[in-house]
């Protein structure tokens, strides 16, 4: 029985790699897929990943209708084993349905790859809907790491090392940015709470503030 599945986890734990993987090995058995994507850091259409490999995508846009493509391609002779969605957290609510009814009505497996909560903490709507509508959420299995040496679960988004919690839900951008670019940080729980990046922690610990008492007073 086909599957929506809903691979989770924090901005560079792997999804990618992951997707770009399943694909692979889907594909060396002889399944016919197709991999989508919207809004990669590395342009329209396409699926990258941090280490390295990338491929090409069908980038979805808010009015792309899945179920339609899938039929389309079946209805024009071709073959649809599987699909491979990456960065599905920013598909819509409405996308994630007919996802789910790609699953159940044309026994498709779905496999979809993104983050669960924003730079506030806050479900994206297409992860909640994935949470609410997929047969598994797995988590990814790779941890990503907070500065402090913790698993990192959150994401922070920041402007010159420093976290920022005011902006629009979407900003496209990678953790490892110029000084002045926008960028993001994964951090543990503890940290993203006390808005403590590395940098901040950094310049906490160098800062005459924390210094002993005595040393102050000399
Ligand atoms: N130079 C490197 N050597 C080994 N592994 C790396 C290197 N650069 C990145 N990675 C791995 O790639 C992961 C990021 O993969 P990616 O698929 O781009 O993540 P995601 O899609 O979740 O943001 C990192 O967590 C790390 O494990
Ligand atoms: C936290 C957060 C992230 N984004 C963007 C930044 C990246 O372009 C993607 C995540 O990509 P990855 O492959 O998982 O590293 O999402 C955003 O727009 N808003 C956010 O709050």
């Amino acid at each position: 029985m086909a599957e929506l599945v809903f691979f989770s986890g924090t901005m560079d734990c792997g999804k990618s790699t992951l997707a770009l993987q399943m694909d692979h090995n889907h594909a060396a058995r002889g399944r016919q897929g197709i991999i989508l994507t919207r809004n990669d850091r590395a342009g329209a259409a396409t699926i990258s990943s941090r280490l390295g490999l990338r491929a090409d995508a069908v980038e979805v846009g808010d009015d792309f209708d899945f179920h339609a493509h899938v039929v389309h391609r079946l209805s024009a002779g071709g073959r649809v084993d599987y699909l491979i969605c990456d960065e599905a957290q920013f598909f819509t609510p409405g996308q994630i349905d007919q996802l789910a009814r790609i699953v159940d009505e044309l026994d498709i497996d779905v496999y979809t790859f993104g983050i669960t909560t924003d730079f506030r903490t806050r479900l994206f709507p297409g992860s909640q809907r994935l949470i609410e509508l997929a047969d598994r959420v797995e988590v990814l299995q790779v941890e990503a790491l907070c500065w402090c040496g913790a698993r990192a679960t959150h994401n922070a988004r920041t402007v010159g090392g420093v976290m920022v919690v005011e902006g629009a839900q979407v900003v496209i951008g990678d953790i490892s940015v110029r000084e002045d670019e926008v960028g993001y940080e994964v951090l543990c729980r503890r940290h993203h709470r006390r808005r403590l990046t590395a940098a901040t922690a950094r310049a906490a610990v160098l800062s005459p503030d924390v210094l002993p008492f005595e040393e102050q007073q000399a």
